[in-house]
């Protein structure tokens, strides 16, 4: 529990940008420093991709792919210290990051059907940290490449956040490889551009929707990019309350 009970306005923050900008990472601490749940809809849909491999679906098998998931017996725990994933009471936490899950989680998030019923289970999570949930009603951090647009298009505060080619190639192949050396650079590629490439087929976040703030986080660190969002929140959210909460 936050400790948010009480508060009086509920934030809905929408935040979308490329693989390896930071969203997860700068997201989470957002919302623990705002007192807000967490809500990593890639999460969802590498969920979704390791539910269709576990029950031994072809991927390119649209229908079949569509009809798994309405029915994917999903928990998502929001809490940004402690974010978790359950798949018919099965941790899926750790899972849903394996190599050969980034490689096919695209096949299934351009999968319209599937789509459909993600937006609308991002949508109820969204909601019910609006009135209750892990926030007790404080809002919610939701992040991911179509929170900004389709969505949550009214969110309080909607950011794109983005990074140069080079610094989230850096970033992922330190993260999976321990180094940003030029072979660990390479082997990074696919997961970060190929995938880019593919899911922006049936998501638009490489540009800013109209009233999307972008934050380059290029050339900042970690800590200097959490700063540019909470003055983002609370310069559009019209208050303090994205550095006071
Ligand atoms: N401004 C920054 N400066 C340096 N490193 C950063 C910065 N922001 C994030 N990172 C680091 O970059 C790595 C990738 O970040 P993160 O996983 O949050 O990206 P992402 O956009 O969610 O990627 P994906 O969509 O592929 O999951 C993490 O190790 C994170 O700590
Ligand atoms: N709202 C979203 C969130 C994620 N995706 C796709 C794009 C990624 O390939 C995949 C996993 O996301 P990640 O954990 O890397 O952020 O899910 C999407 O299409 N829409």
């Amino acid at each position: 529990m936050s400790g948010a009970v009480g508060r009086v306005t509920p934030l809905t923050i929408a935040i979308d940008g490329p693989s390896g900008s930071g969203k997860s990472s700068v997201s989470r601490q957002v919302a623990h420093r705002l007192g807000l749940a967490y809500l990593d809809t890639g999460a969802m849909y590498r969920a979704a991709t390791w539910w269709c491999v576990r029950q031994g679906v072809d991927l390119a098998d649209s229908g079949g792919v569509a009809a798994l998931v309405a029915a994917m017996p999903l928990e998502m725990g929001l809490d940004p210290l402690d974010p978790t994933v359950h798949v018919d009471g099965t941790d899926i936490a750790e899972a849903i990051r394996d190599s050969a899950i980034s490689t096919a989680v695209s096949a299934v998030a351009t999968n319209l059907a599937v789509r459909a019923e993600l937006q609308a289970r991002q949508r109820a999570a969204i909601e019910a940290e609006r009135t209750g949930g892990f926030s007790g009603g404080a809002g919610v951090v939701a992040e991911g490449r179509d929170i900004t647009t389709v969505v949550a298009p009214d969110g309080d505060a909607r950011i794109l956040l983005t990074a140069s080619e080079e610094a989230r190639l850096a970033r992922r192949a330190r993260d999976v490889h321990g180094a940003d050396d030029a072979a660990a650079v390479e082997a990074t590629r696919d997961q970060v551009l190929r995938r880019d490439r593919d899911d922006s087929t049936v998501s638009q976040f490489q540009v800013a929707a109209d009233g999307v703030v972008t934050v380059d986080s290029s050339d900042l660190d970690f800590e200097e990019t959490i700063a540019a969002v909470l003055h983002v929140v609370a310069t559009v959210t019209g208050s303090a309350a994205g550095l006071s909460r």
